[in-house]
């Protein structure tokens, strides 16, 4: 088989592939990438990839620059990104160059192609977008000799391959019975592996969607939990109490009740505003998840709220501990960092960062700020700390805190500790 695109999606599924028996080749247009691959390196951080890469390249997996790559095999997963565009629309170039690219080395085939769609993409861009794209550069007929899938992933960045390896189900989008076979033996291997997971087959703007169901509803279900824990805290109820009881109903359940400053990263943020989109342009305004938004946007002001009720943050110095999305991982896309450094940034205030991993890439983006490179360096002679990460390392500060000007907390994931000597404030 062979991938197109090797960032965090395609170099997992490519290892995770090759590691239950098939033979995978990663086509990439990045050569620092193809060259740390071919080399036994992952491109990326991963919990368990780089033993994968290192047991499989050279043998079953191999990557390279070259489109030709894919007329040796019979299927190919497009694994590229699908950003938003500034009014949240997915932003479909790079699929679309990844198509034309793909077609024109498969005009060259005699046989037939599988051509699935791995990316997160709006309803109707496999069959209406990709499909006539590979078609039109390769010369083939879709349903004929070009036979189109979609498989949605739900891997999660700090937990993919074992995420891949053992999903909570497996989603496989066809367009005719060749797409499903090959889909179906593709799969095997990992299914009967796994704990067994459900395999739903369904179409391919089903699966498409799916995706957007999964997503929006876990980024909804965060703001709820916010919704919830900031009524909570008018009435200086505890949300956590409150939360963790409605989890145990299983009809809820516990997990992404998490209530706090709120969801970023490389999905959430663009997937929700890309389906809000897609719904206006079909003419239906999706009430819900546009209010998910809202109270996702509004977490980080209210944050600053609690800090203004201590200290004016004009002049004053803040240490924000924690950069990164989520802890686990140094990515920082749409960290609730960036909101908060930016309006106390425009207040006036001396910030200094810190996170354990993500500081390189925060300070790429933010360059003048400060950075320091432990916690208690950031709090010694801070006036106020945020707390905008849970990293578990967070939850052990103690002592750290005697070194602070005025030791003035706000905690926007509920992780530190409330001690003697701090005047502690949680945002939920
Ligand atoms: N990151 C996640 O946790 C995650 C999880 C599930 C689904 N997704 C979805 O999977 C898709 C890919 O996301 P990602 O995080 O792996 O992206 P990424 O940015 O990490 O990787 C994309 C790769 O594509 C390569 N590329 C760009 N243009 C190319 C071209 N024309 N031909 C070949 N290669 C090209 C880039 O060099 C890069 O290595 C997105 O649609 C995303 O929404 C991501
Ligand atoms: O109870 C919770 C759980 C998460 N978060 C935040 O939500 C965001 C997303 O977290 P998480 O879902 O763990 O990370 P991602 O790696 O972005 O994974 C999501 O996005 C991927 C890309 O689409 C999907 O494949 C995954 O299934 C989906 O969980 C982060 O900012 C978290 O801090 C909370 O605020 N509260």
């Amino acid at each position: 088989m062979s991938i197109v695109g090797s960032g965090y999606v395609g170099t997992t599924i490519a290892a995770c592939f090759a590691d239950v028996g098939h033979d995978v080749v990663n086509v990439d247009i990045d050569e620092g990438i193809v060259a740390s691959l071919n080399d036994g390196r992952p491109p990326i951080h991963e919990p368990g990839l780089e033993e994968l890469v290192a047991e499989h390249a050279g043998e079953r997996l191999r990557a390279t620059t070259d489109y030709a790559a894919v007329r040796d095999t019979d299927v190919t997963f497009l694994a590229l990104p699908t950003p938003a565009e500034e009014d949240g629309h997915i932003d479909l170039s790079v699929m679309k160059a990844g198509a034309r690219s793909l077609g024109a080395a498969l005009g060259e085939i005699d046989g037939s192609h599988v051509v699935v769609t791995k990316s997160t993409v709006v309803p109707t861009t496999t069959e209406e977008t990709i499909a006539p794209i590979v078609a039109e550069e390769s010369g083939m007929t879709v349903g004929e000799d070009l036979h189109v899938g979609m498989n949605p992933e739900f891997l999660r960045e700090g937990s993919a391959v074992a995420d891949f390896l053992d999903p909570d189900k497996v989603v496989l989008g066809a367009g005719t019975d060749r797409a499903r076979e090959s889909l179906r033996s593709t799969f095997d291997p990992l299914v009967e592996g796994a704990d067994d997971p459900p395999v739903i087959e369904t179409g391919i703007a089903e699966a498409e969607m799916i995706k957007y169901a999964n997503n929006g509803f876990l980024a909804a279900k965060i703001s709820l939990a916010n919704d919830i824990a900031n009524i909570c805290k008018e009435y200086d109820i505890d949300s956590e109490a409150v939360l963790s009881a409605i989890g145990l109903d299983h009809r809820i359940g516990s997990a992404f009740l998490g209530a706090g400053v709120g969801w970023g990263g490389s999905c959430f943020p663009k997937d929700v505003a890309a389906i809000i989109a897609a719904a206006r342009d079909v003419g239906y305004e999706p009430a819900m998840l546009e209010a998910a938004v809202e109270v996702n946007d509004r977490q980080p002001v209210r944050l600053l709220e609690r800090l203004r009720e201590y200290v004016d943050p004009a002049g004053a110095r803040v240490a924000v501990l924690g950069l990164a999305f989520k802890p686990g991982t140094d990515d920082i896309r749409n960290s609730r960092a960036i909101p908060l450094v930016e309006a106390l940034s425009a207040a006036g205030s001396e910030i200094v960062g810190y996170d354990p991993v993500a500081t390189d890439n925060f300070r790429a983006r933010y360059p003048d700020i400060d950075y320091a490179d432990s916690a208690a360096a950031a709090l010694d002679g801070a006036d106020a700390a945020l707390v905008v990460t849970d990293w578990p390392e967070f939850a052990d500060l103690d002592g750290e805190f005697d070194g602070m000007s005025t030791p003035v907390v706000v905690d926007g994931r509920r992780i530190v500790t409330r001690r003697e000597g701090i005047v502690y404030e949680s945002l939920v």
